[in-house]
């Protein structure tokens, strides 16, 4: 199979995105020195609306643009946060993912100008996020902050924060590594108190479903355990159906005996209701555990909980 000479990634054009893309090229020039890299920046819709996500037509507000130009042939790479590939419906016709790189940090963290952490925070104090995930877990063990919806990449919620628009932020803090803004972090939250998002800290390579080579010369970048806890979340979520405002969360961790267990949760946007699941994997593939675990939420009545949220 010939190994391509040059290979152009494409990727949305945030500071973050870029700071991805550039792991990507330094982890293939190690592995496959003779492979040159070309970065091909788009700006996507979510990008370029900052009102509410669900109010975007269609799916993959994050994705979509760069999916196209992967298709069209403008470009043979994607990078893509897991976290934001829709999981619903399959990938794009004539896609798929060629690597999951090894997972970074999944946890949420905190960013207070005065460094308090989230139990030292005064009431009323203004938390910019419109997740609702995070919503629904801060309402439920911190009811008396109050979240702001706010959008934008990283960098500009760390400068609507500086302006004074909310008092705190909640932010990936893998999210801050990549934009070198680990510094402005006053508390990680454990995901016992903040569960994270399906694929959260995971970036995927996407490609052309025929380009063979390609696929063979990236998939040395592939990290199987990041792949079975990947691959576990996206089949929770495929079959509870999520959304990108669904207030669900997952998050499957193999263990130092490599065993692969997944919890996740669904919860009401006012933290009242909080569905739980728990299992090990044990001779269940990855995909199986998600399917697993999907119906146990499924059980104790996720449908209605996921559907009362508009999309
Ligand atoms: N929704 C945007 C987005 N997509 C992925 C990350 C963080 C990095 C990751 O989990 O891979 C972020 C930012 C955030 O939620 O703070």
């Amino acid at each position: 199979m010939a190994v391509p000479e040059l290979i152009r990634i494409v990727s949305r054009d945030s500071p973050m995105a870029l700071a991805q893309v550039e792991r990507v090229r330094a982890e293939l020039t190690a592995a496959r020195p003779g492979v040159r890299t070309e970065v091909v920046p788009v700006r996507t819709t979510g990008d370029k609306w900052l009102g509410d996500l669900s109010q975007v037509e269609g799916k993959g507000a994050f994705t979509k643009e760069v999916d196209a130009a992967l298709l069209a042939g403008g470009a043979d790479l994607a990078v893509h946060c897991v976290k934001d590939v829709p999981a619903d419906r399959p990938l794009p016709a004539g896609t798929v993912f060629a690597a999951f790189l090894e997972r970074d940090d999944v946890r949420d963290a905190l960013v207070h100008p005065d460094g308090l952490t989230l139990d030292e925070l005064p009431p009323g104090t203004r938390i910019g996020t419109s997740s609702v995930r995070r919503v629904a877990q801060l309402a439920a063990t911190h009811p008396r902050l109050r979240c702001v919806p706010l959008r934008g990449n990283a960098n500009r919620r760390l400068a609507k924060l500086a302006e004074g628009e909310v008092d705190a932020l909640l932010l990936a803090a893998a999210g801050l590594e990549r934009i070198g803004r680990a510094d402005v972090i006053s508390e990680v939250l454990s995901p016992d108190v903040m569960l994270p998002p399906v694929g959260a800290g995971v970036l995927a390579l996407q490609c052309r479903e025929g380009d063979t080579g390609l696929i063979e010369a990236v998939s040395v970048l592939n990290h199987p355990d990041t792949h079975r806890e990947t691959t576990a979340e996206r089949m929770l979520l495929h079959v509870l159906q999520g959304h990108c405002n669904s207030p669900i969360a997952g998050l499957a961790r193999v263990d130092r005996s490599g065993e692969l267990s997944l919890r996740a949760c669904v919860f009401t946007p006012d933290g009242k209701t909080r569905l739980n699941a728990h299992e090990w994997a044990g001779r269940l593939d990855p995909a199986t555990l998600g399917t697993s675990v999907a119906v146990a939420l499924l059980r104790q009545g996720a449908r209605e909980v996921i559907d009362g949220i508009p999309h």
